[in-house]
């Protein structure tokens, strides 16, 4: 089990998303007055654990954070809840209510299709979740059957739409950088499938397709790759299968139109579902099927979509005078934020800049009183200190890197250098930044086109010659080449951005001079022992064997003629020298005497 912040501790995975992987946990304890639900000790919730990789984004994290206020405060009996939210080192976590059931997508794998009436009241309380939403200036642009959980818990299937806020992380180059996806081709509304302005009524697209999909088992446009769905999204007209009751495909076709202005508003869905539902029963009367087969009164375009923030909106249409309070010319996602109440509590309230409290105290949102943060130029973003503070209030498991040179794993003991001649002095290596993500850059403008358009990768993740990414602790002697770096061309330094964090400066370590050549030795051949005394010995034990061979092994013996073996020759060999030592001893104490 592995702690999530000290409030929570994670116990099995649920499910594996595009964003991350969502967790059953416990709570460890209470949590504090910056969640939205304090919950008790050993209660169970459900955690989305994002990538890691959106994780180290800070311009993701920050993202998250600004989304903070609008996850925590969207309640609604479908949809579900957003808890708290965890930043802890490089791990960043949506704590939301367990759900006891199946998502819809799962659902329909395993028991095939809902009866036309129940998928109308699915999706009918599906669109009154949305419509609370959208009434609150928050679009989910991500609606699915993967993304609506069916809550058992009471006997009957509560639908209960999740992943709000996850959607604009897609905005973030954090996530087309990794080259996915991002949305569901099979879901996505055509004007954002061409990047064309988007409102809330994507969710009323995204609503038709789950509707089609309930009643038939599949979605209208899927199979083949991404972009042919995507294309037949834009260019293909639903065709009504025949298990679609004639006023359910009314609506569905409403929902399906090409045009966003053309599609109805989510109340509008929701009422008109229930119209049909009505009417399309075994034991319906005539007047309620007569109602449901005139739905289309009912589903009137939708007079006020809400814009989606920081997505450009068609010049003229209704939602332009709102989408104009957010901001004329590009998004500001901290003015979308600012307008947004508190939640949780006095803490929640540190959580939005200074400046957005003066601007909206709370209470109702009004897209029309948003007021954009007063920033001093030099001062820290105020979203940059909330990142801080996340991260030292949850700061738990905090992972460091550690200087290879001084890691003691993989420290080489260092002999003193021999006292050698300086090398030839090396040029200053430059060193290349290194992206921190601790520290924010500043919010990127949003581009609508991003989600589905192929981007260059941004710069700290672009592909760079490998002496870009070498910090400094890798500089190593000149005899250590496992972590010697090559010498960049000087025409690869490519201009960096400035650090973001300064590194605490490290004092240049002195190059070692390269080792001495080591000299030849003098015996090449290197016979064991030669040069010593025992060597000594065991030449003559070599000479001695290989006499003994030569003699009894060649005709030696007989060309001599002595006729003996080799101890006995060596023998008299050896007497004979003992003699003629003798004689010549003899000989000249002879020679002295007789001089005497
Ligand atoms: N609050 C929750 N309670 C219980 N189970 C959940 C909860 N949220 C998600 N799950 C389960 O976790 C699984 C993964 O959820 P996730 O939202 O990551 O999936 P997804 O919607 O397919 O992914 P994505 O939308 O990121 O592509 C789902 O199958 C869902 O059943």
């Amino acid at each position: 089990m592995r702690p999530v912040g000290s409030k929570y501790l994670l116990e099995e995975p649920l499910g594996r998303g595009a964003t991350g992987t969502v967790w059953r946990a416990r709570q460890r304890e209470t949590a504090g007055a910056e969640a939205a639900v304090a919950g008790q000790p050993g209660e169970t919730v459900a955690i989305k654990v994002l990538k890691e990789e959106l994780a180290q984004d800070a311009d993701i994290v920050m993202r998250f954070l600004r989304e903070r206020s609008v996850l925590l405060r969207l309640t609604h009996p479908n949809i579900v809840r957003t808890r708290d939210l965890v930043v802890e080192g490089d791990l960043l976590a949506l704590v939301m209510d367990l759900v006891d059931g199946p998502d819809l997508h799962k659902y329909i794998r395993q028991n095939g299709p809902f009866s036309p009436v129940a998928a109308a009241l699915l999706t009918a309380q599906i669109a009154d979740a949305l419509a609370a939403s959208h009434a609150d200036g928050v679009v989910h642009r991500d609606l699915k059957p993967a993304n609506v959980l069916l809550d058992e818990s009471n006997g009957q299937m509560k639908p209960m739409l999740t992943d709000f806020g996850i959607a604009r992380l897609a905005d973030s180059p954090g996530l087309t950088r990794t080259h996915e996806f991002v949305g569901t081709p099979a879901y996505v509304a055509p004007e954002s499938a061409e990047g064309r302005p988007q409102t809330s009524a994507v969710d009323i697209y995204g609503a038709g397709i789950l509707l089609y999909e309930l009643v038939t088992g599949r979605p209208p446009f899927a199979g083949g790759t991404a972009l042919e769905v995507l294309h037949r999204h834009l260019s293909e007209e639903p065709q009504r299968p025949p298990a679609v009751p004639e006023a359910l495909w009314i609506v569905i076709e409403h929902c399906l139109r090409k045009e966003p202005d053309e599609r109805p508003s989510a109340e509008s869905l929701a009422r008109g579902l229930r119209v049909v539902a009505a009417g399309i029963r075994v034991h319906s009367s005539p007047d309620e099927v007569e109602a449901a087969l005139g739905v289309a009164a009912l589903l009137a375009p939708d007079p006020s979509p809400a814009p989606v923030p920081g997505a450009p909106v068609a010049p003229g249409s209704a939602a332009t005078a709102q989408a104009a309070a957010y901001d004329p010319d590009a998004y500001d996602p901290n003015a979308m934020t600012s307008v947004l109440p508190p939640v949780g509590g006095a803490d929640a309230t540190t959580v939005l800049p200074a400046t957005a409290a003066a601007g909206a105290p709370g209470g109702a949102p009004d897209p029309t009183s948003v007021m954009p943060p007063v920033q001093q130029p030099d001062a820290p973003h105020p979203w940059q200190s909330q990142m801080r503070a996340a991260r030292d209030r949850n700061e738990q498991t905090q992972m460091h890197y550690l200087d290879p040179a001084e890691d003691p794993l993989r420290r080489r003991p260092q002999r003193p250098a021999p006292q050698m001649p300086p090398p030839p002095q090396q040029p200053p290596r430059q060193q290349p930044p290194r992206q921190q993500h601790h520290q924010a850059p500043p919010p990127q403008q949003y581009q609508p086109q991003q989600q589905y358009q192929p981007q260059p990768p941004p710069q700290q993740y672009a592909p760079q010659p490998p002496q870009h990414y070498q910090p400094q602790q890798y500089q190593q002697p000149p005899q250590q080449p496992q972590y010697r770096q090559p010498q960049p061309p000087p025409q690869q330094q490519q201009p960096q951005p400035p650090p973001v964090r300064q590194q605490p400066q490290q004092p240049p370590r002195e190059p070692r001079p390269p080792r001495e050549p080591r000299r030849r030795s003098a015996n090449p051949v290197r016979i064991p022992g030669l040069g010593c005394l025992k060597g000594c010995l065991v030449l003559i034990l070599l000479l001695f064997v290989g006499g003994w061979l030569v003699w009894e092994l060649t005709p030696l013996q007989s060309w001599i003629g002595t006729g003996k073996g080799w101890w006995d020759q060596v023998w008299s060999w050896g007497s004979d020298a003992v003699d003629f030592v003798t004689s010549i001893g003899d000989s000249a104490g002879g020679s002295s005497g007789s001089g005497s």
